[in-house]
């Protein structure tokens, strides 16, 4: 690719601020002479630091037939992400350091976005023995965030262990609160509409009673912590708690936790099957208030891309999960509204600095790494399974008008998307 390595974006508006030029050049956004730039017209155009991804799954290697390194990079960048961290429930799962550093290679390859894998924490996910922490930290993919997500470490003398052992090199362990006895057999949230539907239900306290054990290990040890797909009220005030006495944790939310409730299971369509599961409106609203006074640190997606025949099956045989990279920024719009301070400390400036992704987070102003994306918060667009990057067509937004659009998305420098398309 002969792409020229200047860029002028002409009358951006970087998070809201009045309109100005950036010029990109190097691989950062530079000051000075702009001529040869080839110009990109930003007129009514947002500029945003590159969004960066706690949590997203993407399938390779074992089932490249629902998503691939690329493909999920792919969908990443259209997103709007310069950054996606890579959970570790792959097959072979990633709990060596041999198959962290492939996973990172096939994201060099890509060259979409930075692919940060996440390391298991135990062998296999099977929660009975720690998997090499030390030796993914120091393979080539400098492995920082550890996580049996998927599954949750429910012994709690594994968890204290994995928390002490990853406090040496400044790591974290994110959970997937999920006691695992409360939940067996569940289908969805256990609730009103789950009697009504006769579906096994996946209590709140399931979550609750993991982070609330977790937030005490973890002031313990005086080691971090990391939430996935915080889900409930009682989340919210457990997480309240611990920040409050000072603990070291910080959480996410998803955005379809942030938008769908439990009344989407009525119609029982797989789509909606998620984990943790969808639940009612008060959970919902209790999630966008933590987000917006910064209990809940990030917006993180869980993507988690299925093959048809995992999703388009009866609701019991259904795997869990849902499409979110290329939807994401919209449904944080949606919920936050143009706080574009807001947006970017929650979805690229929080969530790089939780993954210690030095790179990205920064606003982009003359001197940053230029990892940034363009968006254009005029535009509506509607939902179409088919036109996903994604090799999957799992979302739950399917035929929704969804505000903004991403226009262009800078790696270092290179665009990997323009005009609203990927680049390669
Ligand atoms: N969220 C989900 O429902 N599914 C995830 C696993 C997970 O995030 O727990 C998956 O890997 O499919
Ligand atoms: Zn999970
Ligand atoms: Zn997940």
């Amino acid at each position: 690719m002969n792409a020229p390595h200047k860029y002028l974006i002409k009358g951006v508006s970087v998070l809201g601020r009045p309109k100005t030029d950036l010029l990109i050049q190097d691989g950062v956004v530079a000051e000075g002479d702009a001529k040869g730039a080839e110009v990109v017209d930003a007129d009514g155009l947002v500029a945003l630091p590159g969004l960066v991804d706690l949590h997203t799954h993407l399938r390779e290697p074992g089932r490249e037939d629902a998503e691939t390194v690329e493909s999920g990079s792919r969908a990443a960048a259209l997103g709007g992400y310069t950054a996606v961290c890579a959970m570790a429930n792959t097959s072979p799962v990633a709990d060596t350091a041999g198959v962290v550093e492939q996973v990172y290679r096939l994201g060099r390859e890509a060259g979409l976005v930075d692919v940060q894998p996440i390391g298991a924490v135990t062998v296999g996910l099977a929660g009975e023995r720690l998997a090499e922490l030390g030796a993914m930290a120091t393979s080539a993919a400098a492995v920082r965030i550890f996580s049996d997500d998927g599954h949750c470490v429910s012994d709690p003398k594994l968890m204290r262990r994995a928390l002490e052992y990853v406090k040496a090199f400044g790591g974290v362990i994110a959970q997937h609160a999920e006691e695992p006895r409360l939940t067996e057999g569940a289908q969805m949230h256990e609730g009103e509409v789950a009697t009504r539907l006769g579906l096994t239900g996946w209590p709140a306290v399931a979550e609750e009673a993991i982070i609330a054990r977790d937030v005490l290990l973890a002031e313990h040890v005086g080691s971090r912590l990391h939430v996935c797909h915080v889900s409930t009220a009682g989340s919210v005030e457990v997480l309240r708690h611990a920040k409050a006495r000072g603990v070291r944790v910080t959480a996410e939310v998803t955005p379809h936790h942030l938008l769908l409730t439990d009344e989407r299971a009525t119609s029982y369509d797989p789509v909606f099957k998620v984990n943790p599961p969808l639940r009612p409106a008060s959970d919902v609203e209790a999630l966008r208030k933590a987000l917006k006074d910064g209990v809940i640190d990030i917006v993180a997606t869980d993507h988690a891309p299925h093959a048809v025949e995992d999703k388009e099956c009866e609701w019991a045989y259904a795997r869990p999960g849902m499409l979110g990279l290329e939807t994401a920024l919209s449904i944080t719009l949606s919920v936050l509204g143009e706080d574009w301070d807001l947006i970017a400390e929650r979805m690229s400036r929080a969530p790089a600095r939780i993954a210690g992704l030095d790179g990205h987070g920064h606003d982009p102003v003359p001197g940053a790494p230029a990892n940034l994306t363009l968006v254009d918060p005029a535009a509506r667009r509607v939902v179409d399974p088919a036109e996903s990057a994604s090799r999957s067509r799992n979302t739950p937004y399917a035929g929704m008008t969804l505000p903004g659009r991403v226009v262009a998305t800078f790696l270092r420098g290179t665009p990997t998307v323009l005009d609203g398309k990927a680049v390669k």
